[in-house]
């Protein structure tokens, strides 16, 4: 069971709002990229890392994977203005690859376990991607009115890694592309294929960083992961 994982990392954090990549922001005193990118360097399954950054940042990056020994890291290309063109950027530079995950690098707390359901389902089905059950409820709001609500019992609040035979994650990166279509995560470009989709339970510590709230989360999972 091989993988590979492209690792998208060049966006700007506009809701952090951090002056810079939320992804030198540190938590325990390490940047959560690398906090990130460790726990693919560990995992024996994966081959390779495929991190699509900023060309002003990349000089950067690189002396935090040599200070932080990650040497999986294959190639790092540019990100591209929208994270699905920083995604097909990395898609575009592997070459052999049989199962590849899409995985956001402000996802620091995923584990090799969840990791390792994904690439199987992946090998099995095609296409499979992490989520967690929706916990509150959900409605749709128009112009500040309540014009329904969504039935919790079947709604997943879906996460990263997304695991995809590479051939069929190539088909519909190139069909968004003829189409002109842009999705907030590559699973939506897989479904309107038409090929199923399969749902992976997570977990509700696997948060992306995307606002200060969840610094503050996230220092409370490492905690209690180190026993700090
Ligand atoms: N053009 C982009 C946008 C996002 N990303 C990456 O995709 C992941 C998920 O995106 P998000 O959390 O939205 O990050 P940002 O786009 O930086 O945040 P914001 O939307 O608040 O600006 C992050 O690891 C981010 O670095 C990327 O590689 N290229
Ligand atoms: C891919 C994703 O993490 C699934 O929930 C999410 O869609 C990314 O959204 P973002 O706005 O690009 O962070």
């Amino acid at each position: 069971m091989q993988y590979d994982v492209i690792l998208p990392a060049a966006g700007s954090g506009k809701r952090m709002a951090a002056g810079h990549n939320k992804l030198f922001l540190e938590l325990r005193n390490k940047p959560i990229l690398i906090h990130t990118l460790e726990v693919f360097q560990q995992d024996e399954a994966c081959r390779g890392i495929w991190l699509a950054v900023k060309p002003d940042e990349k000089a950067y990056i690189q002396t935090l994977l040599e200070k932080y020994h990650i040497t999986k890291v294959k190639a790092m290309p540019n990100g591209g203005e929208e994270r699905q063109h920083s995604v097909v950027a990395c898609v575009k530079q592997i070459e052999d690859g049989q199962i590849v995950l899409v995985h956001d690098a402000a996802r620091p707390f995923i584990t090799i376990p969840i990791i390792h359901e994904l690439v199987e389902a992946a090998e099995k089905k095609g296409a499979a991607i992490a989520g967690v059950k929706a916990k509150d409820t959900m409605k749709v709001v128009e112009n500040g009115k309540i014009k329904g609500t969504v039935d919790r019992s079947s709604l997943w609040m879906i996460q990263t890694p997304q695991a995809f035979d590479f051939t069929l994650l190539k088909k519909a990166e190139q069909q968004a592309e003829t189409d002109n279509f842009l999705g907030t995560d590559e699973a939506m470009l897989v479904e309107r294929l038409g090929q199923s989709v399969y749902i992976v339970e997570s977990s509700y510590e696997n948060v992306k960083i995307t606002t200060k709230e969840d610094l503050i989360f996230g220092d409370a999972i490492l905690s209690q992961r180190i026993g700090g």
